[in-house]
C-alpha cells in the first residue's frame, strides 16, 4: 500500500452502518460494517434495524444505536489495520428523511467529546431531546400529508415547489406530527438534523448544516427558489413558529464539496485520524448511490436494499406527484429522479420464506429457481392470460396503497379483460410475479423519462446498474432486464452492497481533490475504470419479451387504480 491520501465513505442505512476506504485513484483499500440486528439487536430490541409502534404506524430507530455503531465500525476498520492516519477526507451517505432532535446541551457536548469514553456514554443521555429518529418506513403522518398537499393548492403544486408530493416519511410531515404529539420535546429541541447531517455532526463535533440534495427529502425546501418554503414552514410550526423552526433547521449548505469542518479531536485521539482530516457534506443514500459510478442520462440505477429505489439523473426539472425530484448532490442545475418502494427487499424475503427452505447455503436458491422457470407473466401458451400481482406487506408509497396482496389476470395481447384472479395461483409463480410487479411499476412511472436509444428500438434505458443487497441475485437481474429492457445490458457493481458507501467515499475524493470548477463527473470520470468496477449480469433488452410487458402496462396501471379505490392508505 502506498502512502497517498485516503478517503473514507460511510453508509448509515436501515439495517447496517458500512464504511469503505478508497485511494485517490478510487481503488478500495479497506471496508467494515456493523449489522444492527446482529451486533445490537438484543440490546435495543430492534428488528431489521428499527422499532415499530403498529397502533400509530410509527417506525423509528434509537439514536444511541447509531452512536454505538459508529464507534464499532471504526474499531473494525482499525482491527483490519486500516491506516486511518492517512484519511484526508470523510463523507458519507445515510438513509433519507430520518430526523434527529438535538437538545440545548448538544453543542457543548459535541464540542467537548473526550477520547476516554465512548460516543454513546457521552452523548446519549444529554445531547438529544428525543431518543429516536423517525425512519423512512414510518406511515403515521397521513393527516399531515393531507395538509401539506392542500397547503400550496394541490399535490401537483407541492411537487412543483419541493420536488415531491406529500409523503409519510418526508421530514416536514414528521416534524409537524412530533411537534403536535410531543410539544415539550419540540420546545426543548435546539437543532434538527437529517441522518446525513447528524453523522457529519459527530465527526466535526458541532451541528453540521444540511446537504443541498438530502434537504429535498423534507417537503420543506423550495427547489427552484433555493430556500426554505415559508408557507410550508408555517404549516409545520404554526404562524408564530416560523423563525423558531428556521433556527432549528439551520442554513443549508449549497456546495456538495469542500469542507464543513476539521475532524473532532475525539477521532484523532481515539482512532488515530490526522488532525488535518476534513469532513465533506454527507448526503442521502440515494443521492450517494448516483455518485458510485459515472452515470449518464438514459442510464438507470436500481437499488435493491431494504427499500427498492429507481434512480436517474437529468438536467430537466419535471416533477410529478407520483415520483421525486432532488437536487443533484454535486452538480448544480442537475437533478436526481427517484421512485422509492417500501416493499422491496423485505417483501421479496417474505415470499422467499413461504417457499420450502433450500438444502444448500443459498437462501434464495428456490426463489430463483422458480423465478427463472416461470415464463414472463406466466404465459405458458398462446391462450394463457397474463398474471399480475401486487405484494405489499407494508403500506406502499407509490401507489399509496395499504398493506395487502392482490392477484389479477388480463389478456396477454393487449391487457384487456382485467379481472381479479378467480383462485390464488401457486406460490412458486409469485416468485417471478413479485419481481415483475416491482419492475412494471418502475417502467410505468419512468416511461416519460426515457426515449429510444436509436436504431428504431423502443424507448428504454441504456444501461441498468443494480446495487444494494439484492444486486447479488441473478434471477432478479434477469427479470428486471426482461421488464425494463436496457439496450446496453444490466450490470451490477462489484461492491453492489456497498454502493452508497462507495459513492460517499468518491464524494470525499472530489470534495478535496477537485480543481477550481471541476465537476464530480469530470474528476471521477477520469479516474473510474469500468473493468473491476462493474460486471454485466444480463443482456437487458430482449426483443419480443420487452413488448410482452408493454402490452400489459396499461392493465397494470388499471389494476393499481382499482385497488387504490378500495385500499388507499388513510
Ligand atoms: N442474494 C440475494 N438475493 C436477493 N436479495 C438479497 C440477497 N442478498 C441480500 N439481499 C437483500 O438485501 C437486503 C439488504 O440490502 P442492503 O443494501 O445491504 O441494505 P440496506 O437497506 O440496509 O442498505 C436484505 O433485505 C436482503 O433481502
Ligand atoms: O426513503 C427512502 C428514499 O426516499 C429510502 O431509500 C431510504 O433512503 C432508506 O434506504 P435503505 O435503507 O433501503 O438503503
Amino acid at each position: 500500500m502506498g502512502d497517498g491520501p485516503l478517503y473514507l465513505g460511510f453508509d448509515l442505512s436501515t439495517q447496517q452502518l458500512k464504511a469503505i476506504v478508497v485511494q485517490s485513484d478510487l481503488q478500495v483499500v479497506s471496508d467494515a460494517k456493523v449489522d444492527f440486528d446482529l451486533d445490537f439487536g438484543s440490546k435495543y430490541g430492534i428488528k431489521k434495524g428499527v422499532l415499530v409502534n403498529d397502533a400509530e404506524g410509527e417506525v423509528f430507530a434509537p439514536v444511541a444505536l447509531w452512536l454505538e455503531a459508529l464507534d464499532l465500525v471504526l474499531q473494525r476498520l482499525q482491527a483490519k489495520n486500516t491506516p486511518l492516519h492517512r484519511v484526508r477526507g470523510v463523507s458519507g451517505s445515510c438513509q433519507q428523511h430520518g430526523s434527529v432532535y438535538w437538545s440545548r446541551e448538544a453543542g457543548e457536548l459535541l464540542g467537548g467529546l473526550r477520547a476516554d469514553a465512548s460516543l454513546v456514554d457521552q452523548l446519549a443521555e444529554g445531547a438529544f431531546s428525543h431518543p429516536y429518529a423517525p425512519n423512512w418506513q414510518d406511515h403515521s403522518t397521513q393527516a399531515e400529508c393531507d395538509q401539506f398537499d392542500a397547503k400550496l393548492g394541490s399535490a401537483e403544486r407541492l411537487a412543483a415547489v419541493t420536488g415531491s408530493a406529500a409523503h409519510h416519511r418526508f421530514t416536514g410531515t414528521q416534524i409537524m406530527r412530533l411537534r403536535r404529539k410531543l410539544p415539550d420535546m419540540y420546545a426543548a429541541t435546539s437543532r434538527i438534523s437529517l441522518v446525513s447531517s447528524f453523522l457529519a455532526s459527530l465527526f466535526i463535533g458541532a451541528v453540521a448544516p444540511m446537504d443541498i440534495s438530502d434537504v429535498c427529502g423534507m417537503n420543506l425546501w423550495d427547489i427552484a427558489g433555493n430556500k426554505w418554503s415559508e408557507p410550508l414552514l408555517e404549516l409545520t410550526a404554526g404562524a408564530d413558529g416560523v423563525p423558531e423552526l428556521h433556527r432549528k433547521l439551520g442554513e443549508v449548505r449549497q456546495d456538495g464539496g469542500g469542507s464543513v469542518g476539521r475532524i473532532s479531536s475525539y477521532f484523532t485521539a481515539r482512532y488515530g485520524f490526522s488532525p488535518e482530516c476534513e469532513i465533506a457534506p454527507f448526503t442521502g443514500d440515494n443521492p450517494a448511490t448516483i455518485l458510485a459510478l459515472p452515470l449518464r442520462p438514459l442510464d438507470v440505477i436500481v437499488s435493491l436494499g431494504t427499500s427498492t429505489t429507481f434512480l436517474m439523473i437529468t438536467p430537466i426539472y419535471k416533477p410529478d406527484p407520483s415520483y421525486h425530484f432532488f437536487n443533484h448532490p454535486t452538480t448544480p442545475g442537475h437533478y436526481m429522479f427517484m421512485l422509492c418502494y417500501k416493499n422491496g427487499g423485505l417483501a421479496r424475503e417474505k415470499l422467499r420464506d413461504v417457499l420450502p427452505k433450500p438444502d444448500g447455503s443459498d437462501a434464495w436458491a428456490n426463489f430463483n429457481k422458480h423465478a427463472l422457470a416461470t415464463p414472463p407473466l406466466d404465459i405458458q401458451s398462446a391462450s394463457d392470460k397474463a398474471k399480475l400481482g401486487l405484494y405489499f406487506y407494508l403500506p406502499e408509497i407509490v401507489p399509496n396503497i395499504s398493506a395487502g396482496t392482490w392477484r389479477y389476470t388480463c389478456n396477454a395481447a393487449d391487457g384487456s379483460g382485467l379481472e381479479e384472479a378467480k383462485e390464488a395461483w401457486p406460490v412458486e409463480t409469485d416468485a417471478r410475479a413479485i419481481v415483475e410487479s416491482q419492475a412494471l411499476s418502475m417502467r410505468l412511472r419512468s416511461q416519460k423519462l426515457v426515449h429510444s436509444p436509436g436504431n428504431g428500438l423502443p424507448a428504454q434505458p441504456r444501461r441498468i446498474y443494480l446495487v444494494g443487497g439484492g444486486s447479488l441475485n441473478p434471477a432478479i437481474a434477469r427479470v428486471i432486464g426482461d421488464v425494463l429492457g436496457g439496450v446496453d445490458g444490466v450490470y451490477k457493481l462489484d461492491v453492489g452492497g456497498n454502493a452508497c458507501a462507495l459513492g460517499g467515499a468518491y464524494k470525499a475524493v472530489w470534495a478535496f481533490e477537485r480543481a477550481e470548477g471541476e465537476t464530480f463527473d469530470e474528476l471521477i470520470g477520469k479516474r473510474w475504470k469500468e473493468e473491476g468496477a462493474i460486471q454485466k449480469v444480463d443482456d437487458g433488452y430482449r426483443d419480443g419479451i420487452f413488448q410482452q410487458y408493454g402490452n400489459v402496462l396499461g392493465a397494470f396501471e388499471e389494476m393499481e387504480e382499482r385497488i387504490l379505490k378500495v385500499a388507499k392508505n388513510t
